[in-house]
């Protein structure tokens, strides 16, 4: 299988500045400025093939959105180099953007103030889309999500499940070969993450993209991914199947313990929150 996502060393570093409490001590603060550096990602080497699913999971503040941001070009590293379908990200090239697309599931990217039919005309002429096969396809996504009759609303009257079936509509529009979905089912009803999980697969199995999911529910990544990421501050310190993984683990417990993929993820998060 061709290797479609390759980094090395790949590392972010953010610096921002803190700031002082009460006003006089902001004043100052302008002039005698303290800088805070916070590492995001570790230096990190990874391979991802054509067609595979990477389930991304780790704590609040692992580092997960900071990889997939730099893997869409959306920020630039602080440190090692990245290539996606042959492109290096950040340098923005209309020919890879083109063949990406992100979803920031805790994020808006359709316009708020129009339906969502409106948008994706929109879209559908900022990536030079054949108007009748980009309706066409709004039509066939719609129906396999269960929201046509949506369609026409205008977004900011729709529920948090609704907008994200139509910020995923919009995310597959252009057709991209490689998909970074960050938490598509955050804050979701039970049934609507089934929906998109659902959907997900099936779109998967249609087009085979290359897909890196985050999400905090262990369903989306146990019942999606081919290959797990775990991340801890800012580090990789699982690769490999999710069957693998809780097999691992289950060797290293007492011989009349047995968990199962959530109850193992539970334990790295809380043995996480201790050490933090
Ligand atoms: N723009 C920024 N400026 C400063 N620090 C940032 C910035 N973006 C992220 N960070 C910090 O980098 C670290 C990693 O953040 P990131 O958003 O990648 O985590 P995450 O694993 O996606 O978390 P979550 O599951 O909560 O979304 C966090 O400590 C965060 O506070």
């Amino acid at each position: 299988m061709a290797i479609v996502i390759e980094t090395e060393n790949l590392s972010r570093v953010y610096t921002t500045y803190q700031k002082p409490e009460g006003f006089v001590n902001s004043l100052r603060g302008f002039i005698n400025r303290k800088n805070i550096s916070k590492v995001a990602l570790e230096p990190t080497t990874l391979k991802i093939e054509s067609g595979q699913i990477v389930g991304l999971v780790g704590a609040n503040g692992a580092g997960k959105t900071t990889l997939l941001k730099m893997l869409s070009g959306l920020v630039t590293p602080t440190s090692g180099d990245a290539k996606v379908l042959g492109y290096r990200p950040w340098e923005r090239k209309n020919e890879y953007l083109r063949q990406i697309s992100i979803l920031l599931g805790q994020k808006n990217q359709l316009w708020w103030d129009i339906s969502p039919a409106d948008s994706f005309s929109l879209l559908a002429r900022i990536y030079d889309l054949d108007v009748k096969k980009a309706r066409a396809r709004v039509d066939h996504l719609a129906q396999m999500l269960h929201c046509t009759h949506v369609l026409h609303t205008q977004l900011r009257r729709l529920s948090l499940g609704e907008r994200m079936k139509m910020e995923i509509i919009g995310a597959l529009l252009h057709e991209p070969q490689v998909l970074f979905l960050d938490e598509p089912t955050i804050g979701l009803d039970i049934v609507a993450q089934e929906t998109i999980r659902e959907f997900l697969d099936e779109y998967v199995k249609e087009k085979s993209p290359t897909v890196i999911l985050t999400s905090h529910y262990m369903d989306d990544i146990a019942k999606l991914a081919d290959k797990l990421l775990l991340i801890s501050k800012g580090n990789i310190v699982y690769e490999g199947t999710v069957p693998d993984f809780v097999t691992k683990s289950n060797a290293e417990l007492a011989q009349n313990e047995e968990v199962d993929f959530e109850d193992v993820i539970r334990r790295f998060l809380e043995t996480e929150s201790r050490i933090r």
